[in-house]
């Protein structure tokens, strides 16, 4: 069941705020309870698969029952609403299919992921504007909402989008030579809060506030200083292992009580989050439709597009 797709927040918008809180609470119980299931169903025995979507793929390892969800989207496997659609669909099956685990990473070989494509925002109308940043909120939380253990294993560079999959996830291991943060406000853009979320669960809240306001992308090895990150792998291969003996940790742990428990932590920044993810449309629709804004980013097209030709 995905997480985004169930919250009456249209209903609560018409409510007071006593009444929008209590329907929140009663999502947050229904969240809860759906995963809770989940939970319950997962504790039969394992499955080999190996599946794709068209841009994502999906193999579970027979012996750990850990699956690796790849994206796949050359060249740089930026964010368009297919990538992030497939996504959703992965994991759900994985969240289906009883797996132990989701270690999230990339088929190409110096990129975790661009970003959202730029090209999907630029020239374009409000629908599509919609449609991208609804589906970039979906795709986020249905990673970050997810109540299995989840790792990534950043095996290239993670800018803006791709650092906000890396940090929805639980466990971070990256490559060397790498960069890893959100650049936002080097883009002259600010990103939400719920955007941000995953980021400040994972490093002091000093340490984040200087970052995002620098737009400061971390080489690998500063990311590992600062906890953004949580190993350091010598390659991809290396990573994957680090990140399925991450969620092998896990083995003893009651997996009901390990998941309530993640959720738990999250369960606030995924209230804040729903309260606001329409008006966050909205917002988004507004700021990317700016004529010196989508100036902007017509500019920085063309100079990645200068970069790549160099
Ligand atoms: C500016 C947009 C503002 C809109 C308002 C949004 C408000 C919301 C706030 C936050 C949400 C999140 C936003 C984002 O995620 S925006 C995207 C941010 N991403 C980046 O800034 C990364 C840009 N890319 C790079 O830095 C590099 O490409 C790299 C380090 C990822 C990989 O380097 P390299 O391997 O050298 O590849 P190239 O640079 O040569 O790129 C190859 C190819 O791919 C194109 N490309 C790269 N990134 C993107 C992208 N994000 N979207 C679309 N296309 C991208 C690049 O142009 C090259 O194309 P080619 O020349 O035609 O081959």
């Amino acid at each position: 069941m995905k997480l985004s797709s169930r919250i009456p927040f249209r209903l609560a918008l018409k409510q007071t705020p006593e009444q929008r809180s209590s329907s929140i609470d009663t999502y947050q119980r229904t969240m809860l309870h759906s995963n809770l299931l989940r939970l319950v169903a997962r504790g039969g025995p394992k499955r080999l698969m190996s599946t794709a979507t068209k841009l994502t793929t999906v193999e579970v390892n027979d012996k750990t029952g850990i699956a690796t969800l790849t994206m796949n989207r050359p060249p740089v496997n930026s964010q368009n609403v297919q990538l992030l659609e497939d996504l959703q669909k992965s994991i759900t099956e994985i969240e289906n299919n009883k797996s132990r685990g989701l270690i999230l990473t990339s088929a190409m070989s110096n990129v975790f992921s661009a970003g959202l494509d730029i090209h999907e925002m630029y020239n374009t109308n409000e629908e599509r504007l919609r449609i991208v940043w609804t589906e970039l909120q979906n795709a986020w939380i249905a990673l970050y909402g997810s109540s299995l253990p989840t790792a990534a294993a950043i095996n290239g560079h993670a800018p803006a989008g791709g650092c906000l999959l890396a940090t929805a996830c639980e466990y971070r291991v990256m490559v060397p030579n790498c960069r890893i943060g959100l650049n936002e406000t080097q883009l002259g853009i600010i990103a939400p809060k719920w955007l941000m979320s995953g980021f400040l669960n994972v490093l002091p809240k000093r340490v984040a506030e200087r970052a995002l306001t620098q737009g400061r992308m971390f080489t690998t090895q500063e990311a590992f200083e600062v906890g953004l990150v949580d190993e350091i792998a010598n390659s991809k291969e290396e990573a994957l292992e680090k990140c399925s003996a991450f969620i092998g940790s896990f083995a003893k742990v009651n997996s009901l009580a390990r998941g309530l428990t993640k959720l738990q932590f999250r369960a606030e920044n995924i209230k804040e989050f729903e309260k606001i993810r329409e008006k966050d449309v909205a917002n988004f629709i507004a700021l990317a439709s700016r004529p010196e804004i989508q100036k902007d980013m017509g500019i920085y097209l063309e100079n990645l597009k200068k970069k790549g030709k160099k």
